[in-house]
């Protein structure tokens, strides 16, 4: 009998998972391809290839939403086949620990539901430990999040950025944004339509947002997106330009850094002072986006860190919390914090 110990982070839009004994992380769509509401045809990335093209009997969808369970059968399906996948099929008979990331500014409710999930699933744990999303993201930035120096993270995900301010271990101010890559790509929809009068799909809009976007106004370049377009109903290949783009994503980008700035506000002086010597880390996936590192130094003058790999720094932290006994305290149990 073997005992392994796994670490999930379940994003909106991004599942990842990694296991201590295995040099691998599955980073893959969070979403499930279901036919005739029962039979399972795909999950992951596969899955997401049949998004927004399948006929009405085939539902595919994200159980996440806005960083919170919504669909937790379906949620358990893609556990269980994702930690399958990391076991390449094979029947795992050992004990099994997980390490859920769990985020801050949501209700104890929504933060159970997610011990839930792992607790009632065919992955049968023996244990489960929670950390919380801003800690484990700082250590998988590579931080010592023990020490009693402020650190400012930045995670901007799919649907929501999470904004935390942290120090010894723990949180001391968190906020959560509705805003995240979802709706850059929202924005390039729209500013496309108006502008080309194309009617482009989301993930040609995330397409053109990673090929072209910028977080600053930046040299024009082109690419081709596919689409149909709004007068002659005809399906049409037009040249976008990344000053459109440019513009579509601007916006959503301001009110990231508007609640940046809020949190930065709220931030104790002593705290402050740390992150004014370090710098703000920002982290997730949409944190890809060109010139992001600019775009938020022009807006508060401090130094900008974008973590490596940055989609991956949630799980990468679990596993350091997981092989660093100096970060054994971050992890708990519901019964710690009593929300059970
Ligand atoms: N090169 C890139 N440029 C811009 N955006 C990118 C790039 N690569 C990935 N993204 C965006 O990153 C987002 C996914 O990031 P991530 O995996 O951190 O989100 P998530 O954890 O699933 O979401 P959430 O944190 O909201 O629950 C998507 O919106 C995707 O389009």
């Amino acid at each position: 009998m073997g005992q392994n110990i796994y670490g999930v982070d379940i994003g909106t839009s991004n599942f990842k998972m990694c296991c201590k004994d295995k040099d691998k992380i599955i980073n893959e769509k969070n979403i499930i391809a279901i036919a005739n509401k029962k039979d399972i045809l795909a999950f992951g990335d596969e899955a997401y290839e049949m998004y927004e093209k399948a006929p009405e009997h085939i539902e595919v969808s994200f159980p996440v939403k806005f960083g919170v369970i919504a669909d937790i059968e379906n949620m358990q399906t893609l556990l269980l086949r994702f930690f399958n996948k990391m076991n390449d099929d094979k029947k795992f008979t050992g004990n099994t620990d997980f390490y859920i990331a769990v985020p801050t500014d949501v209700t104890e409710v929504e933060k159970r539901a997610f011990y839930e999930l792992v607790a009632d699933s065919k992955v049968k744990a023996k244990n489960i430990y929670i950390v919380d999303k801003p800690v484990a993201d700082a250590i998988g930035a590579g931080l010592d999040v023990t020490k009693s120096k402020g650190i400012m993270i930045v995670n901007i995900g799919a649907e929501t950025t999470e904004i935390s301010v942290l120090s010894l271990g723990g949180i001391v101010i968190s906020k959560s944004v509705k805003i995240g890559g979802n709706k850059l790509d929202d924005s390039i929809i729209s500013a496309v339509r108006k502008v080309y009068n194309l009617i482009i799909g989301s993930k040609t809009a995330e397409g053109l947002k990673k090929e072209l976007g910028s977080a600053v106004q930046a040299e024009e370049t082109f690419a081709p997106g596919f689409g149909r377009n709004v007068l002659s109903g005809l399906p049409v290949s037009v040249d976008i330009s990344s000053d459109v783009i440019y513009s579509a994503v601007v916006d959503p980008l301001h009110s990231i850094m508007d609640s940046i700035k809020v949190i930065l506000e709220r931030t104790p002086p002593e705290l402050a002072a740390d992150i004014i010597k370090n710098g703000i880390y920002v982290s997730g996936g949409t944190s890809n986006i060109r010139n992001l590192e600019k775009f938020i130094h022009q807006e508060t003058n401090l130094a900008v860190n974008i973590v490596e790999n940055p989609a991956e720094s949630v799980v990468r932290g679990l596993m350091g919390v997981v092989s660093n006994p100096d970060f054994a305290g971050v992890a708990y149990t519901p019964q710690d914090k009593n929300y059970d």
